[in-house]
């Protein structure tokens, strides 16, 4: 499978650019400690992460991925700022890059494709992270799970990355780790790549329906068609 005439790739952040897991679950831990609550091992927490940081902490307070009905709104709101205030001291301790992003990135970058963030991560850490790991530059556009009313699997951020740049979805390509990824893509009329080694609630990618599954990230090189200078 190789992809024409792309020029914006959405990139999803959390389980395709970088294993936070291990800041986020500790930061949750923290969070399940000051209410007196049992943690969880970081596996567990893992196939937890995806829905942004209120789903994230719903589903800790329910000890499964399946959000408690019955949870207070009240109580919610308490510790999700209590988890909002640990990950911001933590935000990116053992955060770690996944294998050939940093390089893949500065050749895409320097080849002229538009890189994007599209993540379900709170707006107000991305940037931090992506300065701590040395990746700031490389992307022009950064859409957090809090930036918009809806975020993935719905459509409406990467409708709202072709509007802002002036761009169609065909000329975009979503990458993710996850289904949410893969869903929000064919919704908004995108072509997608899964990659394996992230987290997906444990679930394998697939079986989602995206047009290419890869296990490293390197091989989104090779995927692409180059873009090529007009000739006269
Ligand atoms: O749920 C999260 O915070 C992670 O979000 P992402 O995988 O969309 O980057
Ligand atoms: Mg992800």
């Amino acid at each position: 499978m190789k992809f024409t005439n792309k020029d914006v790739l959405l990139f999803d952040l959390d389980g395709t650019l970088i294993d936070s897991v291990p800041d986020l679950a500790l930061s949750i831990n923290q969070m399940l400690n000051a209410l007196d609550m049992t943690p969880y091992p970081t596996d567990t927490i893992r196939s937890w992460v995806g829905n942004g940081a209120a789903v994230l902490t719903k589903r800790a307070l329910s000890g499964s991925i399946d959000i408690d009905p019955d949870l207070d709104a009240t109580y919610v709101e308490k510790a999700l700022s209590i988890f909002l205030s640990f990950y911001d001291k933590n935000v990116c301790v053992e955060t770690t890059l996944y294998p050939n992003v940093k390089s893949t990135l500065e050749s895409l970058h320097s080849d002229g494709y538009r890189l994007v963030i599209v993540t379900n991560k709170p707006e107000q850490f991305v940037r931090p992270i992506l300065k701590h790991l040395g990746l700031n530059d490389f992307f022009e556009m950064v859409v957090g799970g809090d930036s918009l009313p809806k975020r993935k699997p719905d459509p409406m951020q990467l409708t709202y990355v072709c509007e802002t740049l002036g761009v169609s979805p065909s000329s975009c390509l979503m990458i993710g780790d996850s289904k949410n990824d893969i869903f929000a893509a064919t919704a908004a009329d995108m072509q997608s790549i899964g990659l394996t080694y992230g987290y997906n609630h444990g679930e394998d990618i697939n079986s989602h329906g995206a047009s290419l599954v890869l296990d490293n990230f390197a091989g989104i090189i090779e995927a692409l068609v180059p873009i090529t200078e007009p000739t006269y």
